[in-house]
């Protein structure tokens, strides 16, 4: 980048604590028109938090902002877009009921309510097109949409405001491949165009492809800026965590033994084909496919969510009856969602009790549980996904996202599970604290829980799985031993029916 290009925007000795907490340190962070910087940084970093100031949604306790090289102070999100600011944020602040034009459009500036269909129309196509949705009807109702679509159309209504620093926070954690490389293509465009890129991701192969600098953030202090160019994967991931990581995966298991649990002709709503699955005594079994593909509809039927229509699911030998979550809790089928907000943690209570909430429902039949058996059990948990033991008193809301996350897995070791579903297992999470999960899934797949993973991260479902299971459109598509695929292969297998 252009040493003599001054800076478009420059945040300096930003500070912000929560009581005893100290969120950032004497943050710097800085960019020039045209520039891509990536944040990286474990869960917890701080990340979201300078994200939340600049976007004008939290107030630092110290420090400066200066746009173009006019110090501005950011007390409201309005004076951050005022500002030339834009956020696609994780959660999406489209409005539902609304088609996607009336999102796109009202809203922005010069539109108008009084504007005819057909205008209102035409003006939405021209966004959508910049995000590669050239397809989509205008009139369609947001919530009709699919994740995928949501987020694009999240990121076309910032796009549409023609802000001057666009900020990305995790733009992709929750779409799969092919969706990726949309996002991607949309960034790459706007540091084309001149605007300035803040991008927030934990995937590091995004960072290699689009930033031209990157900020790592580590227990809230942020380190000088350094070019992409300079650094490989590993030394990204060294200043990251502070060591090195050695293997990101696991030893898989030698030897796989009996089948633990086993679907018979599962006719599921939404699928278009009988789901016959098994997993056996120290398997991990992936089931990969992109959005849409069914793999969620048989998550959520074999935990006991979803409409079974007719098949049977046999546990260790044994029929079971899959009507209702809490069955599914007390003869050991844990399932964790992918959205940890909705069905994932409880935000305003404790790290403590959310994890002791499932392994609680479940003794409390016997009566009485002891503070420190509770203690004991939530403990135990925390340890083993690397959660703060300190922190065990915190309302879980309080936490990062990626903390969060470990938080909403790492309760149901707590039921001593005969069964774990896992959908999207590091949705969010920082590359250590994944190698933490996979490490501690491996562990119960080696202790005879039979594990079932589903994830649009190829490369997950590689590096993690035994046995590899992909899906289109609501039907099998394959299923075989992970060491016959190679990545671009199973990529491609998943994707190649988009051609
Ligand atoms: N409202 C709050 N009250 C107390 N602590 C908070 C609050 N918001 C954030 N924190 C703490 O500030 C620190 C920084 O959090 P932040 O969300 O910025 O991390 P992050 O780098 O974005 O993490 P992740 O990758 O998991 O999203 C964490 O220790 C978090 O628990």
């Amino acid at each position: 980048m252009n040493e003599t290009i001054p800076f478009r925007l420059e945040a300096k000795g930003i500070s912000k604590s929560y009581g005893a907490i100290s969120a950032l340190d004497d943050v710097n962070l800085a960019l020039k028109p045209g520039e891509v910087v990536a944040l990286l940084g474990e869960n917890g970093a701080g990340k979201s938090t300078i994200v939340k100031i600049i976007s004008g949604l939290i107030v630092p306790d110290s420090g400066t902002i200066t746009i173009d090289g006019e110090e501005v102070v950011l007390p409201t999100v309005n004076a951050s877009q005022a500002a030339g600011i834009a956020v696609v944020q994780q959660e999406f602040s489209t409005v539902g009921t609304l088609t996607v034009a009336e999102n796109l459009v009202l809203g922005q500036r010069g539109a108008s309510w009084w504007w005819s269909p057909s205008k209102l129309n035409s003006a939405a196509r021209a966004i959508l097109e910049r995000v590669g949705l050239e397809n989509l009807d205008p009139n369609t109702p947001v919530e009709n949409l699919t994740v995928a679509e949501m987020q694009l159309v999240e990121i076309a209504r910032v796009l549409a405001k023609d802000a001057k620093i666009v900020i990305f926070d995790e733009p992709t954690a929750a779409l799969s491949d092919a969706e990726i490389v949309r996002v991607l293509r949309v960034v790459k465009r706007l540091a084309a165009e001149g605007r300035s890129v803040i991008y927030v991701t934990h995937r590091l192969p995004e960072v290699f492809e689009i930033a031209d600098q990157v900020v790592i953030f580590r227990n809230g202090k942020s380190q000088p800026s350094r070019n992409v160019s300079d650094l490989t994967v590993d030394m990204v991931v060294a200043l990251m965590i502070g060591r090195e990581l050695g293997h990101l995966y696991p030893e898989k298991s030698p030897s796989i033994g009996e089948v633990v649990l086993e679907t018979n002709g599962l006719k599921i709503a939404g699928m278009r084909s009988e789901v016959n699955l098994q997993v056996r005594r120290g398997e991990i079994l992936g089931l990969t496919g992109q959005l849409g593909s069914g793999t969620a509809e048989i998550m959520q039927a074999i935990a006991g969510n979803a409409d079974v229509l007719a098949g049977t699911v046999e546990l260790e030998g044994s029929p079971i009856d899959l009507r209702g979550r809490r069955r599914g809790i007390v003869i050991g089928i844990a399932y964790c969602s992918p959205d940890r907000k909705k069905d994932g943690i409880f935000a305003g209570v404790s790290i403590k009790r959310n994890l002791s909430s499932p392994w609680l429902r479940r003794v409390s039949r016997v009566g009485f549980v002891s503070r420190k058996q509770e203690m004991d059990e939530a403990t135990r948990s925390a340890a083993n996904f690397a959660i703060d033991l300190a922190r065990m008193q915190t309302p879980v809301g309080n936490l990062s996202g990626g903390n969060q996350q470990k938080v909403a897995v790492g309760k149901w070791l707590g039921i001593r599970p005969r069964v774990l579903l896992v959908e999207e297992p590091t949705r969010g999470v920082d590359v250590g604290a994944r190698a933490e999960i996979y490490a501690q899934l491996r562990r119960l797949c080696d202790s005879g829980v039979g594990i079932i993973v589903s994830s649009s991260d190829t490369n997950e479902i590689l590096g993690l799985s035994d046995t590899i299971a992909t899906y289109y459109r609501g039907a099998q598509t394959s299923s075989k031993s992970a060491s016959e695929w190679t990545e671009p292969e199973l990529v491609r297998e998943v994707m190649h029916r988009e051609d």
